[in-house]
Order: structure tokens, then C-alpha cells, then sequence
């Protein structure tokens, strides 16, 4: 296998990666242009390293895009900067570029209020529900985790977090919710589903808290996150079209192919491909991958989620950050962020995420917009007559999602 990998690599030595003569420093590949494959490679190029990015799409960012063709930038990847403080990477830079934040909050909970200060919440029937009862099941919601957590020191082995919640249900009656109060109870899961974009029969109960966020709260990026991604990405090689299929290691490096057959060489290679390509198994490597990396790459499961952008004349909804639809099911359940508050722009984003997201999916962008906007009407039926509203289908996307018996997802290649 070696001695294979060995012969290629000499016969691959006049690669678009030019090793006219022994490089000094060293050469590295990195596969996906997303923000981890532009880091990695600013950092590299900094310190002197040879680099190209092999990129497969048309353009770089992967799930970062901010698109401009309302006029004005909406990102339908992130939006957001989690933990806006000085230790997160991104900081600095955003900082220098003197781009603006909208706080949409100070909490460092990656959980249902990790950016709700401010929100309203709407039953299908155009009643908004009384925000007294929002934090009484918010508090409920707590207590049924709370206990959700002792269950999962209880057991060794593990289970979902719909799973769990019908057991501490069963165990504590007095906690089930009935009518609206049930329906604001499955907006709090929606909430939680979303953030991990899958629905909760999937999210693993050992596992879903595991995640360490940076402090500071919560930050819009009121422009977009383009320049950041152009910013890290001036200066660099990189190969758009490049879609990588093969990839061999041996002693003296790796040789990378793509799609139309060209082949790349280089002594290291950085993949950053999205856990889904992994799972599909689209890249071959040689040799095979330990098998501990594949087990966690099947294990862990990846999600779904959409953002939907509306465009409206004028603003017809409350002043609030998030307008929440609740329902008798999560699946039900959704909510829409109000770009207005940050950017003065018209515009709302539905965020649907796991199954409905899924589904939504197999919409065409027209009929996607349409069932945002026929969501948008069910909550706020007096305000809408006939604005005219220009819609947009965005960021249909993987995000990644914890499912059950996650195992070393830390490093995934
Ligand atoms: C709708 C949505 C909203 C989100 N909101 C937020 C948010 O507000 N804040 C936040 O922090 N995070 C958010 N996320 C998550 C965040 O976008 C991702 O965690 C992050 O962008 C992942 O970056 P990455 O570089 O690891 O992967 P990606 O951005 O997926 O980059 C991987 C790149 O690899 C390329 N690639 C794939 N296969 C190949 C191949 N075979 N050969 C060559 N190239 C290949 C892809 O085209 C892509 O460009 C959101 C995600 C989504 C989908």
C-alpha cells in the first residue's frame, strides 16, 4: 500500500502543487474553503507554508454565504458570532474590519434562550400567548432537563432526548402541560432542536450538553460575514471546481485527485469536507481510514437547517428579535427572526430545522417561501392584507447534529 502510494506520488511530481525543487518550507493541501479550511490555510500561509485550497463548490464560505440580492447582505449560512468575547478567533478580526454586532444576547446558554431577549410567541389561531406563561414553561422546561440530567446519571446506557422527556414525564406527571401551555412547551424543544438542527428523538441525552461555548453573549453580524470570509481568504490559492475524490497517504506526503482527474501533491493535507460528505463516502482514502474515525464518522448524525428570507415593504410585526409559532408538536412549531431589529432592513428569516427543515427541502424555493410566508400569516393574520412580499430561498444546508452514542466526534479526520 505504502510502496503504491510512494510510486504515485513521484509520478504526480509535476502536480499543479509545483515542486520544481524540494519546497522549504513545507507544502500542505487543504480541502473545503469553509471558515475552518480558509483559517487553517491564513494560518499556514502566515507562518510560510506553501498552500492550496481545493474548493469543490463555485465559490468559498461552504455553509457561510451571504447572499446580496435584496440589495442589502443577508447571510443564509451563520449569522452569528456565539461568544463574543476577545478568546474567540473570529474577534480580532471582525473587530479590525470594524464590522457591527447586534447583541441579540448576553447569555452564554447554547440552549432554548441563548437568543431570546426579546420574542413573542403566537398561537396558529393569531392570539399572542401571554408572556407570563412563556416563562412558567420556560421554567418548567428547565426542571424537566434537570431531570432529564439525573435520569442520564442513572443510566449507563444511552438514549434520546424525546426519549428521556417522556420518561421523566411518566415519573413526574405534574410536569405535563396541557392546551397552550403544552404547545409552549414544544416550542422550547423546537428551540433546542434547532440549535443542534434535529428533532429530539435524535439528539443523544449523554451528549447534547457537551458543547463549551466562548463567553460573552451572542452576536448578529449586522453585514454579513462576507468580509470576514474574503478577508481570510486574500492572497490564498485557492481552486474553486475542484471537487476532491481520492486521496492516498504515504511516507513522503499525500496525493490528492479531483474530480477531472488532476492530481495534487503535497507532504500534509488538511481536509475540512462537512461530516456529511464523510458519511457519504464520496472520497476514497488509501490507506483506509482507522477504523475508530469511521465508526465516529457513522455514528454521529448531521441535521438540517434552512433559513427562508422574507422581504417585505414595510415592517407589519412586533418589535422583537424572534416571533415564535407554537403548536401542539414541535414538528408544528417554528419561529422567524427579525432582521429589522439588527439591520433596519424589512426582513424576516424562518428557520425551520430537522425534519420540517427536511421536508421543506424537497420544496421548490417558491413553494419553501410560500409555506414561510402561509406561517407568517397564521400568526399575524390581521397584519397581513397585501404587502407585497419578494422571497428568497436560503441556506439549505447541514449543520452538525449530535445523535446518539456520539464517539470521538472531536476529530473527525
Ligand atoms: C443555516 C445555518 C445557520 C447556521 N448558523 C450559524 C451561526 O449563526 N453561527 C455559527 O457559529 N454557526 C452557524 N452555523 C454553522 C456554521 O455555518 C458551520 O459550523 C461552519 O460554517 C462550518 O464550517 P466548515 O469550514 O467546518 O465547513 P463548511 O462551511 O461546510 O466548509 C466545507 C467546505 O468543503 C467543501 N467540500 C465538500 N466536499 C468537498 C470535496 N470533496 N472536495 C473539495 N471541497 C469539498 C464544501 O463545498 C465547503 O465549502 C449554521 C449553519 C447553517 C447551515
Amino acid at each position: 500500500m505504502e510502496s503504491r502510494s510512494n510510486v504515485s506520488l513521484k509520478k504526480a511530481s509535476y502536480s499543479l502543487v509545483e515542486r520544481r525543487k524540494p519546497l522549504s518550507p513545507s507544502s500542505v493541501i487543504v480541502i473545503g474553503s469553509g471558515f475552518a479550511g480558509l483559517a487553517a490555510a491564513r494560518a499556514l500561509k502566515n507562518a510560510s507554508f506553501e498552500v492550496v485550497v481545493l474548493e469543490s463548490r463555485d465559490r468559498i464560505g461552504g455553509r457561510v454565504y451571504t447572499d446580496y440580492s435584496f440589495g442589502f447582505p443577508v447571510d443564509v449560512g451563520a449569522s452569528w458570532l456565539h461568544g463574543v468575547c476577545k478568546e474567540n478567533p473570529l474577534a480580532p478580526l471582525i473587530g479590525r474590519l470594524g464590522l457591527p454586532l447586534y447583541r441579540t444576547s448576553g447569555d452564554n446558554s447554547v440552549l432554548f434562550d441563548h437568543d431570546l431577549e426579546s420574542y413573542a410567541l403566537f398561537d396558529t389561531d393569531g392570539h399572542q400567548v401571554p408572556q407570563d406563561l412563556v416563562e412558567r414553561v420556560g421554567q418548567v422546561f428547565q426542571e424537566i432537563l434537570d431531570k432529564a440530567d439525573k435520569l442520564r446519571q442513572e443510566n449507563t446506557n444511552d438514549m434520546s432526548v424525546a426519549q428521556a422527556i417522556t420518561i421523566v414525564m411518566d415519573r413526574h406527571p405534574e410536569l405535563k402541560q396541557e392546551g397552550l401551555a403544552h404547545k409552549v412547551l414544544q416550542w422550547y424543544l423546537c428551540r433546542m432542536e434547532g440549535w443542534f438542527a434535529a428533532d429530539a428523538d435524535t439528539i443523544s441525552l449523554k451528549n447534547w450538553d457537551q458543547e463549551v461555548l466562548l463567553p460573552g453573549g451572542h452576536g448578529l453580524m449586522v453585514r454579513g460575514y462576507r468580509p470576514v470570509l474574503t478577508t481570510l481568504a486574500r492572497g490564498l490559492d485557492i481552486r474553486l471546481h475542484h471537487r476532491v475524490t481520492n486521496i492516498i497517504r504515504g511516507k513522503k506526503g499525500v496525493e490528492i485527485t479531483v474530480e477531472n482527474g488532476k492530481t495534487f501533491v503535497a507532504d500534509a493535507a488538511i481536509i475540512t469536507v462537512p461530516l456529511g460528505v464523510l458519511k457519504s463516502k464520496s472520497i476514497k482514502f488509501e490507506p483506509r481510514l482507522p477504523e475508530w474515525k469511521e465508526e465516529a464518522i457513522n455514528d454521529i448524525g448531521v441535521g438540517t437547517e434552512n433559513k427562508i428570507a422574507l422581504h417585505f415593504e414595510k415592517v407589519f410585526w412586533p418589535n422583537v428579535e424572534f416571533l415564535g409559532v407554537v403548536s401542539a408538536t414541535t414538528y408544528g412549531c417554528s419561529y422567524f427572526l427579525n432582521l429589522h431589529k439588527a439591520t433596519g432592513h424589512p426582513v424576516l428569516v424562518y428557520m425551520p430545522a430537522g425534519r420540517l427543515a427536511h421536508d421543506i427541502e424537497k420544496m421548490s424555493d417558491d413553494a419553501a417561501a410560500r409555506f414561510a410566508f402561509s406561517q407568517l400569516k397564521e400568526i399575524l393574520p390581521w397584519c397581513i392584507r397585501t404587502d407585497s412580499v419578494s422571497s428568497l430561498t436560503l441556506g439549505h444546508r447541514c449543520k452538525l447534529s449530535w445523535f446518539l452514542q456520539l464517539r470521538g466526534c472531536r476529530e473527525v479526520i
